[in-house]
């Protein structure tokens, strides 16, 4: 008899959630635990635009920053063995849900709109979303959004623990 064939390997183990849920953070701890590259969307959307996200917004606006984000995402799910980051949009698109989905696990950072705004608040790489005051706009945001990250996650972990309690209820998660 032939020996049972191993499950393969998921091409992708990628992160969801709002701004400030710790995505890249995370997302840079967990692949070292998993021995795995770890590609951040937003960095790599800043690189093939050759701008940054709030130029980006500003010169092109967001639809094409959203085309931009989907185009991206799609190449980088194209790599093996990858902790990925995503944008906190980036579950806007259908496409990326659905690529994301087949990739591999997908990781929901829960976190509650006030801690939310609290690690983003003044930071101007993350251009306004709406003509909301900060924090109201996180919590709009992400009552938006929230249905979203939920469809997609395979694993939901407390994203307001210290990171390497968010980087252990991933594991476990996936385990
Ligand atoms: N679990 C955590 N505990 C405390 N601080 C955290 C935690 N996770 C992230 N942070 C801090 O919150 C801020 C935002 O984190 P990070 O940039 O990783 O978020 P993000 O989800 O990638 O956001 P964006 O969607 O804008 O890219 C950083 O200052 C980071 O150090
Ligand atoms: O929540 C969002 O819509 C965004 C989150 C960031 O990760 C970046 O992708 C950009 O600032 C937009
Ligand atoms: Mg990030």
């Amino acid at each position: 008899m032939s020996e049972p064939v191993p499950p393969a390997a998921p091409a992708a183990v990628s992160l969801v959630g709002a701004r400030g849920s710790g995505k890249s953070t995370i997302g840079r701890l967990l692949a070292e635990r998993l021995g795995r590259r770890f590609v951040d969307a937003d960095e790599q959307i800043a690189r093939v635009a050759g701008r940054s996200i709030p130029e980006i917004f500003v010169l092109h606006g967001e639809t094409a920053f959203r085309l931009l984000e989907a185009e991206v995402i799609t190449a980088l799910l194209e790599q093996d063995s990858i902790v990925l980051a995503t944008g906190g949009g980036a579950v806007l698109s259908l496409e990326s849900r659905q690529k994301l989905v087949a990739a591999g696990p997908v990781v929901y950072l829960e976190a509650d709109p006030a801690t939310l705004h609290a690690r983003t608040a003044g930071d101007e790489n993350r251009p306004p979303l709406t003509d909301l005051p900060a924090e109201e706009e996180m919590a709009a945001v992400l009552a938006d959004r929230e249905p979203l990250y939920r469809e997609v996650a395979s694993v939901v972990v407390d994203a307001t623990a210290e990171p390497e309690a968010v980087v252990a209820a991933i594991l476990a998660g996936l385990s």
